[in-house]
């Protein structure tokens, strides 16, 4: 073939081939097509490509071409030694190629020793062959081989052709080498999505989603196929909030600022089965050529949003019976009081509490008492409307709060059918249970805030037990100024305990041996030299010091002062017999944890000598009643200091004789009001020498309080009553005055009959 016609041909085949590489599908496809055009324009019988490795060697590629007219059947034994035959670089035909870059040409192959499929190319009579690289930049790719059955001397025009080609090719490879590692990256990213628990997707301008995760579709129910495509807002846009969303992404593309854009958000998602549910999601916005698009990553938060709720309702509700408790109740009572200075409208509060609810618990057990009050909780839940809040405080106290109230008597026809719905027995392990309440109401004014009209109602609620239980009382002005004389001493006494708290002082009443008339123990009473109210009784000052806490540092000060006279009577006090002083303790300072340290440390310091004055504690019969496993451990403590303990005002408390056995005391007080009338009441007498024959049993000694005549003494004295105490001897009184008349007297304050 003329060169000019052979360039021509070349020229060709270099067009063909760079064609064919453009329109290739994959490397494959364009190296088979190299192969048969190359074949075809050289006229050469066999082409094969061998691909490099990552170990660097070359194999075969299982991509030839053999000739129509060279067909042999060794050329199939050929064919099976090169591709069972691979090359490293350096080795045969192909491994120098590959080790060089440069094309090689062998004019006879079966004389030459540097080849290496010697005996299947002797067979199959091939010839001449020659091998060029397929280069991407100055990487080795890839090797073409071509076999031809005449021995031919090298043809560098078609050798530097073919350098050409091997660049085409080479652009094939890179190609396909970047589409691989797009699609990796590609795979990779999805598998990074998919392996999130987060919701990703992607979306267009228009709202189209144009990515889905795994997460999308197990948290949105839709399967990606079906959510391709298609706009969020139809998909997870709630129908309630399509309409922003489509306004706010109008407002981004019009603007390109978006508030909600690079925030963490909770909002509410559209489920493929029609359910609302809450997700946190992140949004934020990419600009391409121009184009808009969306991304967010999405989580289902229902659990999260369950147990945070969950949390809420547990801080805000009553473990026992589910009802509000104070926190939800002041922040609902807060909001009506709002609402109201809008709507001027009425609001009430309601304090009810349970009269006698202790019984419940003493009598049947906590279990019993605990279904006793969720069924109180039930009954108050129904017996209101669903406006109202019924809350549970504390214990055995309800309090609801009725907004749109109109006038005092709605709120009384509320309280009455609270009354009524609690009226009806109720079924405690086999018994039918009455249980009663005493309601409080108040009603907000201008100046009302939740907390004092809860605390109005209170004492609302107070007066109305006081006034026979199981009755309703309105909170009014002169329960009013109850209150703000109640605050104002309140806020006395606590002056008064930091900065002069010698307003408080101690009087002392006797107490007598009624057999020998003797003086044998003084009760310490506190006093309250007020500067502007004179000298307060303790019945003035004493339950508020115990509401509030401050009986506890003044009983601290009462112990201190006990101490202190203690001192001044071992001084001036001429009886010989030891004498006990005693103290009252309220209930409070019982549940103090300190207390008894509080009080050896006071005595220790006191210096008080044991064989002339001992200390001893009263403590009423309530107060121990109300947590007697407590008041049991502390007094049992206090005795082994030494103390003489007694049991006061015996007889008003409650189930007192079942738990008389378990305090360790010495004396029991009879209260007053048995003593009032022991002289003409048969059942004062009864119950008088049923403690006393009770006490005596248990080895305590009996004090009569409130004695006022020689009758009632003389009588207490034959009933075997072992002490009195009452106005008869002496009222309680300064020490330096009782001092006069004790070391007068020579201690004996009593001229007892002859029995
Ligand atoms: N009508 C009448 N009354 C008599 C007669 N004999 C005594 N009393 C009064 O009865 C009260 C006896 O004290 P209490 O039962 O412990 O009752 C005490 C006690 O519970 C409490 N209290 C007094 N001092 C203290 C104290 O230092 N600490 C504590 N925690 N409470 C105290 O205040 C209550 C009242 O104390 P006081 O006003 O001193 O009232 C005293 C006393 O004056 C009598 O024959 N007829």
């Amino acid at each position: 073939m003329p060169l000019t016609i052979r360039s021509q041909a070349y020229m060709g085949l270099l067009e063909h081939i760079a064609v064919a590489a453009n329109e290739a599908n994959s490397t494959n496809d364009s190296l088979q097509k190299a192969l048969e055009y190359i074949c075809q324009a050289t006229g050469w019988a066999l082409g094969h490509v061998f691909v490099s490795h990552q170990d660097n060697i070359l194999r075969s590629a299982n991509i030839w071409h053999i000739s129509a007219q060279s067909q042999h059947p060794s050329l199939e034994r050929f064919r099976e030694d090169s591709e069972a035959r691979p090359f490293a670089k350096g080795e045969g035909i192909p491994g120098r190629v590959y080790a060089s870059g440069q094309p090689e040409w062998i004019i006879n192959a079966q004389q030459d020793d540097t080849y290496l499929r010697h005996d299947s190319i002797i067979k199959t009579n091939l010839k001449s062959c020659f091998a060029f690289p397929v280069l991407t930049g100055n990487k080795v790719v890839a090797i073409l081989e071509f076999y031809s059955l005449q021995a031919q001397r090298p043809d560098h025009t078609l050798l530097d052709v073919m350098k050409h080609i091997g660049v085409q090719l080479g652009r094939v490879f890179e190609r396909e080498q970047s589409q691989q590692q797009l699609a990796n990256r590609e795979r990779r990213h999805r598998q990074i999505l998919n392996s999130t628990a987060d919701a990703f997707i992607a979306m267009n301008s228009q709202g189209e989603i144009t990515a889905w995760n795994l997460a999308a579709q197990s948290i949105f129910g839709w399967r990606s196929e079906q959510a391709l495509g298609r706009t969020v807002s139809e998909l997870i846009v709630p129908q309630a909030f399509r309409q922003a969303h489509h306004d706010g992404m109008q407002r981004f593309l019009k603007s390109g600022k978006a508030s909600i854009l690079g925030q963490t958000l909770e909002l509410p998602a559209m489920h493929n089965a029609g359910h609302e549910f809450p997700i946190e999601i992140t949004l934020w916005s990419l600009q391409e050529k121009g184009e808009w698009s969306f991304f967010a990553f999405a989580r289902d938060i229902t659990e999260r949003k369950r147990s945070q709720d969950e949390l809420k309702h547990k801080a805000l509700h009553d473990a026992l019976t589910g009802l509000p408790n104070r926190i939800l109740l002041l922040d609902r009572l807060s909001q009506h009081l709002e609402q109201r200075e809008n709507r001027r409208s009425g609001l009430a509060t309601l304090f009810v509490d349970l009269d006698h609810f202790k019984r419940i618990n003493d009598s049947f057990g906590h279990e019993a008492g605990d279904r006793a009050l969720i069924e109180v909780a039930n009954r108050l839940r129904h017996a209101v409307r669903p406006v109202d809040t019924v809350a549970r405080l504390a214990g055995d106290e309800f309090v609801i709060a009725c907004p749109d109230i109109k006038s005092p008597r709605d709120a009384a026809i509320i309280a009455q059918r609270i009354l009524d719905a609690l009226a009806p027995p109720m079924q405690l392990q086999g018994d039918s249970i009455f249980l009663n309440a005493s309601v409080g109401i108040a009603l907000a004014d201008t100046n009302s805030s939740a907390e004092n009209l809860i605390s109005a109602a209170d004492i609302a609620m107070y007066e109305a037990k006081s006034s026979g239980r199981g009755e309703y009382q309105l909170f009014d002005e002169r329960m009013q100024v109850q209150v703000t004389a109640r605050l104002r001493v309140e806020n006395d006494m606590r002056h008064a305990l930091e900065h002069d708290k010698e307003q408080f002082c101690l009087h002392f009443q006797p107490i007598i041996e009624s057999q020998s008339g003797d003086i044998v123990c003084l009760e310490a009473l506190v006093r309250w030299q007020h500067p502007e109210r004179g000298l307060l009784s303790p019945i003035e000052f004493i339950p508020m010091a115990e509401e509030t806490g401050l009986i506890v540092p003044l009983g601290e000060w009462i112990l201190e002062l006990a101490c202190q006279e203690a001192k001044r009577w071992e001084q001036l006090c001429q009886i010989q017999r030891p004498l006990d002083i005693s103290v009252n303790l309220s209930g409070r300072q019982l549940a103090q944890a300190d207390l008894v340290t509080t009080i050896s440390n006071t005595l220790s310091h006191a210096n008080i000598d044991p064989s002339r004055f001992r200390l001893g504690f009263e403590v009423t019969e309530t107060e121990v009643m109300r947590d007697p496993a407590t008041a049991a451990t502390t007094l049992q403590t206090l005795r082994d200091l030494g103390a003489h303990l007694s049991i006061d005002d015996f007889g008003t408390g409650y189930s007192s004789l079942a738990y008389l056995k378990q305090f360790p005391v010495d004396t029991i007080k009879i209260d007053r009001s048995f003593i009032t009338h022991i002289m003409d009441s048969p059942a004062d007498q009864a119950i008088v020498s049923s403690v006393v024959y009770l006490a005596h049993a248990l080895n305590h000694t009996v004090v009569a309080e409130g004695v006022e005549t020689i009758a009632q003494a003389d009588k207490l004295r034959e009933m075997k009553v072992d002490y009195i105490q009452g106005y008869l001897f002496a009222k309680p009184q300064p020490a330096e005055q009782l001092l006069i008349l004790i070391n007068q007297q020579q201690g004996r304050l009593y001229q007892t009959a002859p029995n």
